[in-house]
């Protein structure tokens, strides 16, 4: 597609005997939030860490805003926000002095007190960095990331650290970020992340993308069949996998002549549908 801001096609990249990405296809749409899941050591990060410009590529082609990050000049770097997994902002520095610090190296940057305000750390503008939480450095690392007015938002498991309320904060900040047309990518860990998250996901395993699509979509999770589940009058508990649940339920309510105990119909999470992606459900 034309409209790609992000297009991998054949990536590979070896280290030492190890092959990190071994064949990476991906294309990324202008304006969506994008996911990259996997186990540890799937090539998540290498992928990232390439289309950043920040580590070559053995071979394959990889387009990012129309350049190749791997020549691609100031100009472009601008136009694209990183965060980092580890930023190291100085610590004697104060929060508000860090963001406008920031902000002299980018040719049209945002206003840096809404950038804090943005992050949610107006309270926080005046203190050090040294003195901040982990997840309050981390909102500090995603306003270092945005304060340059990128139009594409590169993010390494962005909310590792995070208490439940801030990963939710972040959620928000995300998407008003992608409502304002910044397209985004990001890896994580967590599967309640991309599927709220992410409007499309691809989930990499061994240096490969094993599947890619909409989290209610992914390997062909919305075609599942169905398992419904119910108790016998004794108290046994009983299931039946179905692709016509409706069915098995009316056949069940005729037997049982009103209310069936213990009644559920459950289909594949879209964590039984990542373990089964990448080899590891349970046999
Ligand atoms: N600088 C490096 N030198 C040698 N091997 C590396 C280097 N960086 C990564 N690797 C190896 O490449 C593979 C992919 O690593 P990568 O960090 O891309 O995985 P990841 O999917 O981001 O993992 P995680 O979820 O643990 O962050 C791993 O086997 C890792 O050990």
């Amino acid at each position: 597609m034309t409209d790609d801001v992000v297009r991998v096609r054949g990536l590979r990249k070896r280290y030492g005997g190890v092959d990190a990405v071994n064949g990476v296809d991906l294309g990324i749409r202008r304006g969506e939030v994008f996911g990259i899941l996997g186990p540890n050591g799937a090539g998540k990060s290498t992928t990232v860490e390439i289309l950043q410009g920040h580590r070559r590529r053995d071979s394959g082609e990889v387009t990012v805003l129309g350049q190749d990050p791997g020549s691609a000049g100031r100009r472009w770097r601008s136009r694209v926000g990183i965060v980092w997994q580890d930023q190291s902002a100085a610590a004697e520095l104060t929060v508000a002095e860090t963001v406008r610090h920031f902000a002299r190296y980018y040719p049209r940057p945002r206003d840096p007190a809404e950038v804090i305000d943005l992050v949610g750390l107006t309270d926080k503008a005046g203190s050090r960095t040294k003195a901040l939480s982990g997840g309050q450095r981390r909102r500090l690392d995603v306003a270092l990331g945005v304060i340059g007015d990128p139009e594409l938002l590169l993010l390494d498991e962005p909310t590792t650290g995070f208490d439940p309320v801030a990963r939710r904060q972040f959620w928000s900040l995300i998407r008003s970020l992608a409502d304002e047309g910044t397209t985004i990518v990001l890896t994580t860990h967590y599967l309640d992340e991309a599927e709220a998250l992410t409007d499309r996901l691809a989930v990499i395993a061994a240096g490969k993308v094993v599947a890619e699509g909409e989290a209610g979509s992914l390997g062909g999770r919305a075609q599942a069949g169905a398992t419904v589940h119910w108790a016998e009058p004794d108290g046994t508990a009983r299931s039946e996998r179905t692709d016509t649940p409706t069915r098995t339920v009316a056949e069940l309510a005729g037997r049982f002549d009103g209310e069936i105990p213990r009644l559920r119909i459950t289909r594949p999470t879209l964590e039984d549908t990542y373990l089964r992606l990448i080899g590891s459900e349970d046999k």
